[in-house]
């Protein structure tokens, strides 16, 4: 049985963070541990609340996991604060983890900032380069590379800034302003765009976190990095296409259909 570790916030409305991730990494077949950063109390309509795990209690969480069933794939997701972020970066170096997917969460969907300002850096600076890929949206791009993105030329020069501060590949995600639902994956010098439809559905609650735990699964399998970005696709548009609608906001996908 393949593993996946996720390292992420608890969303109590489960449609996105550790919820989102579980039902993706199960749905896909593989076994789904997890190390909580903080709890939210949020729903489909916003980010009410953050309570963060100390720094001692998240690397606790990360020595149980890794003396007793060692990942074959790590996927990070909210992580709040520039402490909680060095705790990560050290124990994935003790343990030497492999396949390590970084979703750099700043802000919900709902609007509402996960990341602190003062945390980007230390993101940037420690926990991006041990990634075998990151993958962030529009707006999570515009921080990193400090360019504003208005087309898919513009994608493509901020997928190498991006690559010039961190050893692995860049996923970044379109959608958003862009109103498209094409990614561009930048690996080793080479550009591919893996394309979407885009699906008419206001419950997007999630997206992000899926996708990256659904590459992690591939890579967890020993697809490619190509082949897993492929089929995390499909996986997202179908969790879209399933066309869940609960909450008042923006809500959570179905996870639970079929592949
Ligand atoms: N309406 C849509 N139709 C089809 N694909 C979409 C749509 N919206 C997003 N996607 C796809 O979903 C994936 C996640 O992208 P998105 O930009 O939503 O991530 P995100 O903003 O980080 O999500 P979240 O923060 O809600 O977890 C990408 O592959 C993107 O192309
Ligand atoms: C806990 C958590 N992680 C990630 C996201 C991304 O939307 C969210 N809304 N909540």
């Amino acid at each position: 049985m393949k593993t996946v570790l996720t390292i992420a916030g608890s969303d109590s409305s489960g449609g996105a963070g550790i919820q989102a991730d579980i039902k993706t990494i199960t749905a896909h077949g593989l076994y789904a541990m997890s190390a909580i950063t903080a709890l939210t109390a949020q729903n489909t309509t916003g980010v009410y609340g953050i309570m963060e795990v100390t720094p001692e209690f998240l690397a606790n969480q990360l020595d149980c996991i890794f003396k007793d069933i060692y990942p074959d794939a790590v996927k990070i997701g909210m992580v709040s604060s520039a402490a909680l972020i060095e705790v990560i970066a050290d124990k994935l170096k003790e343990y030497k983890a492999a396949h390590i997917v970084v979703d750099p969460v700043m802000v919900s969907t709902s609007g509402s900032r996960l990341l602190a300002e003062d945390a980007s850096k230390t993101l940037i600076k420690t926990l991006i380069p041990l990634a075998q890929v990151i993958t962030p949206n529009i707006p999570e791009t515009e921080v990193l590379c400090k360019m504003d993105i208005k087309n898919a030329g513009d994608m493509e020069q901020a997928a190498v800034k991006i690559a010039e501060f961190t050893k692995g590949a860049v996923l970044v995600k379109g959608g958003h302003d862009l109103n498209d639902a094409n990614d561009l994956l930048y690996e080793a010098g080479t550009f591919e765009w893996i394309n979407g439809e885009r699906i008419e559905n206001p419950n997007t609650h999630g997206t992000g976190c899926t996708l990256s735990s659904a590459i992690a699964c591939g890579l967890a399998k020993g697809d490619t990095l190509s082949d897993s970005v492929k089929a995390a696709k499909e996986y997202i548009s179908g969790a879209l296409r399933a066309g869940l609608n609960l909450g008042h906001g923006s809500g959570p996908l179905n996870h639970m259909f079929r592949i």
